[in-house]
């Protein structure tokens, strides 16, 4: 272990993880920094990744993939349905991974990069002349501070490295979704394919999701907002019911809690010697909670941006201006504030209103799942939408 890195990444998910990968990659000298003993355990995720957001980093890879998805089903409170799938039905649209798998699997892209890795080993920043210049390293009872260039924050959703180096990262209650999650096995499910079901009263304001693991295994959970939790209406006492009238016989075999925030990003992603990335700077989709993408997009981009600093000689804020602007120009960036409308929307719709727009939208094939081409087909069949929520279709390019 060095004294001093050109980048100290802060967070082995799949955020620092890849930024690591991506800054050792060009050259900088790294240390990937992780407080909990075990890269990717315990896993707080349903797993889920799309095909095509996986393809842009990296094929799949059987040992980290627990099944393919064909067909995702989006249920109403009245149990109306769409479906989205291939063209033949057999094309695969998905992955649930085994995320403890696949997050050992990145750091130890990043390690063959050439990055240090340190786990339960806790960062926090160390500043110098008002300025931020490393990081302490709480391990194992001793304190030890390590020099660097640019510190990327890649925490995760309880980041606090970022709000210690003086950014504002405080996400408002209502935008920050109480998860609870069962890995259930021994039920009957549709293989292949992965459930989302809306309704107030089984899940107000948020939806619960059955996301096949295996034949006969899923991971199950609810998310709803913060101000909607209390005594028997936890996110638990939801699903808890929710287990009871669809699958009383289930085998729970784990149970997994965590924070969603499904706010804004942060206002800015930089400072001088600083990069946030990942759900630490609150990129995860604010409708669907999903974010594994986003940490992958993100920590990439972050690391390349704190190597070509560190190159360059320059680990301004001014200097790290590039990163901020490629995400927010990005199908990301633009698809982030897309989504944010949707969830507003979305979410404040009672269960008649869900049940009439769901019931409206035809069985789309996947090619033709865009956002336009979903308002489309709910717009010809419910026109008081754009009278209802104007908003949402203003912004249909
Ligand atoms: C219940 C649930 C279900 C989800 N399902 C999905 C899904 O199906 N699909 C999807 O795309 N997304 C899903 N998500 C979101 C997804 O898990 C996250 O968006 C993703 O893990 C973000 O990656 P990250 O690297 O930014 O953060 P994380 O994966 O949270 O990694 C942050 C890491 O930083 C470490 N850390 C924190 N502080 C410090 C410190 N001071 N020093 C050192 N290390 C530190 C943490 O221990 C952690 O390992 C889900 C989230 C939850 C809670």
């Amino acid at each position: 272990m060095k004294e001093a890195y050109d980048v100290i990444v802060v967070g082995a998910g799949p955020a620092g993880s890849m930024a690591a990968h991506a800054a050792a990659a060009r050259g900088a000298s790294v240390l990937l920094v992780e407080k909990r003993p075990a890269i990717g355990a315990p896993v707080r995720c349903a797993e889920g990744i799309v095909t095509a957001d996986l393809a842009e980093f990296m094929d799949p890879d059987p040992k980290w993939v627990s099944t393919v998805i064909k067909k995702a089903r989006f249920i109403a409170p009245d149990k109306s349905t769409f479906t989205i799938s291939g063209k033949t039905g057999d094309e695969v649209l998905g992955y649930t991974l085994d995320r403890k798998i696949f997050d050992r699997d990145l750091a130890m892209k990043a390690a063959a990069s050439g990055a240090d890795i340190l786990v339960h080993a806790r960062a926090v920043p160390f500043q110098e002349e008002g300025r931020l210049a490393g990081v302490i390293i709480h391990q194992h009872g001793v304190s030890r501070t390590i020099r660097g260039n640019v510190m990327i924050a890649a925490d995760g959703v309880e980041s606090k490295f970022a709000k210690l180096a003086g950014i504002n990262t405080t996400v408002p209650l209502a935008d920050l979704d109480s998860c609870v999650q069962y890995l259930v096995t021994d039920i009957d499910i549709e293989p292949e394919t992965n459930v989302f079901y809306w309704s107030n009263e089984d899940c107000p304001h948020g939806y619960i999701w059955i996301f096949a693991k295996g034949p006969r295994c899923a991971n199950i959970g609810i998310g709803i907002p913060g101000t909607k939790s209390g005594d028997g209406h936890r996110a638990k006492d939801y699903l808890d019911r929710f287990m009871e009238k669809n699958f009383p016989d289930g085998k729970i075999t784990e149970l997994i809690a965590g924070g969603v925030s499904t706010c804004k990003p942060l206002e800015s992603t930089i400072a001088d010697n600083l990069i946030i990335c990942g759900d630490a700077a609150r990129l995860s989709d604010p409708f669907t909670g999903g974010g594994i993408y986003q940490a992958l997009y993100s920590g990439r981009l972050a690391g390349e941006t704190a190597a070509n600093a560190v190159a360059s000689g320059d680990c301004s804020r001014q200097a790290l201006t590039v990163y901020e602007r490629t995400w927010r120009q990005s199908r990301m960036g633009k698809f982030l504030s897309r989504s944010y409308l949707i969830k507003d929307v979305f979410f404040r719709m009672d269960d008649c209103l869900l049940n009439a727009v769901i019931a409206t939208v035809p069985d789309l094939h996947l090619d033709e799942v865009t956002i336009p081409s979903v308002l489309t087909a709910m717009m010809k069949s419910n026109p008081w939408l754009v009278v209802k929520f104007p908003m949402l279709f203003l912004h249909r390019g």
